[in-house]
């Protein structure tokens, strides 16, 4: 693949810094290498000299010596060595990557500013964006800043119509536009394929066998961004967009957010190596790399579990929300038929709402759902355009106890009784 259409000219006049390259020789040098050059810090007048962090299983990782002070100091901008590998490994076992040779793996501060970063390397202003909708909000306000001319893919029960992608492109452009530079047809399509914000719902592998081949008929590039991969339902989870990129065509990002923990701020991008590179030199300057703490908190507790006791720790996280759902659900039922409609959400941790009877959710959400003491969000903030009234609103399951699901629920029911007469009345 050609990568550099899909990179802009602010991505492609990044190069590497030298003190980076400086600091990877430190950890290339021989043991008595005198290390005169970079700006690294003393670590003898750092206040921290051991961690122990205590595991729900009884257990503890110890930070102590080489990985105190790894965890304290600056490292390198792809990643914790250690850690980089753990995840190399885990991507090749979970996704068999076809086109693994030519891939590289950014450890990141979350998925956010992974995908922060593609769409930064990718778009110019007023780009055509193909998007699913609805879609998580904070990929809007990464992407609304380039005033972009937004694509919107409608979803159904099963995400994606593909049907749908092909009528946008094929309407508007032909496949070989593709390859010619003055074309304004789209570069990149964003998918959030398991779990989805706001909807929870799943692609099927078929149906992400056809959304891929018509990104390859018209050489797009996908933004597979799945942090809710091991949150699906089916235990058998669907194979990745990754796992079927015969091109190279794919940038996933991976975030350890809801399994492990969101405040340690940790994700990974995985893709072709010319794109990888620019989010590196990106990373580089903007936050030189992500947290060394929580990267060499993570790969101590990768080693101490290994892989079987990660993806038993993933199974138990998984069954956990599986459990909120059907709370959820249960709740829905008895305070919210005949008031709205919802999907059974197949992964992720959303339930995607649909008021009857309520053109926009927005004006009830914002102005009258804190005195019936309860919040969800307007779904107007997962559309590509928020000016139109949105029937829809979000509720996670992810925090509140059954109990207060259920009071929720009860208090929704009526914020949504008093909205309809209030409409009537008006
Ligand atoms: C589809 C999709 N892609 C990327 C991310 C970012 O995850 P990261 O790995 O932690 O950076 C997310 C996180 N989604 C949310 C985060 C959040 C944080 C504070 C408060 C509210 C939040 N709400 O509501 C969210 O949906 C996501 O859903």
């Amino acid at each position: 693949m050609n990568y550099s259409r899909y990179i802009n000219s602010l991505s492609a006049a990044r190069k590497s810094s030298p003190i980076r390259e400086m600091t990877n020789l430190l950890t290339q040098g021989s043991p008595e290498l005198v290390f005169l050059a970079g700006g690294l810090p003393n670590p003898n007048t750092f206040p921290f000299q051991s961690a122990s962090i205590k595991l729900r299983d009884g257990s503890n990782i110890q930070l102590e010596g080489k990985t105190i002070n790894d965890a304290l100091q600056y490292g390198p901008t792809q990643g914790y060595g250690p850690l980089l590998s753990q995840l190399k490994e885990m991507q090749q076992k979970l996704h068999s990557p076809p086109c693994w040779a030519d891939t590289e793996v950014v450890i990141t501060s979350g998925s956010q500013d992974g995908l922060c970063k593609a769409f930064e390397m990718m778009l110019n202003v007023n780009d055509h964006v193909i998007i699913q909708e609805p879609v998580y909000a904070g990929t809007l306000a990464i992407v609304n800043p380039f005033k972009p001319k937004y694509i919107p893919v409608q979803c159904d029960a099963n995400g994606l119509i593909p049907d749908l992608l092909r009528q946008c492109l094929e309407t508007n452009w032909k496949s070989e536009d593709a390859h010619s530079p003055s074309s304004d047809i789209p570069k990149v399509l964003y998918v959030n394929p398991a779990g989805a914000n706001p909807t929870g719902v799943s692609i099927p592998l078929d149906r992400r066998q056809e959304i891929y081949q018509i990104a390859k008929d018209y050489d797009l590039i996908i933004l597979e961004d799945d942090p809710y991969y091991f949150l699906q339902f089916d235990k058998k989870r669907t194979p990745s967009f990754l796992s079927i990129d015969t091109d190279g065509r794919v940038v996933r990002f991976d975030s350890l957010s809801k399994v492990l923990s969101s405040g340690i701020r940790l994700g990974y991008v995985t893709g072709p190596r010319p794109l990888m590179e620019r989010i590196l030199y990106h990373m580089q300057v903007s936050v030189i790399h992500a947290s060394s703490m929580s990267q060499v908190l993570v790969s101590e507790l990768l080693k101490q579990w290994g892989e079987e006791g990660f993806m038993g720790h993933v199974d138990r996280v998984q069954n956990f929300y599986l459990q909120q759902r059907e709370i959820m659900l249960k709740a829905a039922e008895t305070h919210l038929t005949g008031l709205a409609e919802w999907n059974v959400p197949q992964g992720g941790m959303f339930l995607w709402i649909k008021c009857l009877g309520i053109s926009d959710t927005r004006p009830m959400i914002m102005e009258r759902a804190l005195k019936k003491d309860v919040i969800l969000l307007p779904g107007r903030e997962f559309m590509t355009d928020p000016s139109q009234p949105c029937p829809y609103m979000r509720a996670s399951f992810s925090l509140p106890t059954p109990e207060n699901i259920d009071r929720g629920f009860r208090n929704l029911s009526e914020l949504i009784r008093e909205e309809i007469e209030l409409t009537k009345k008006n």
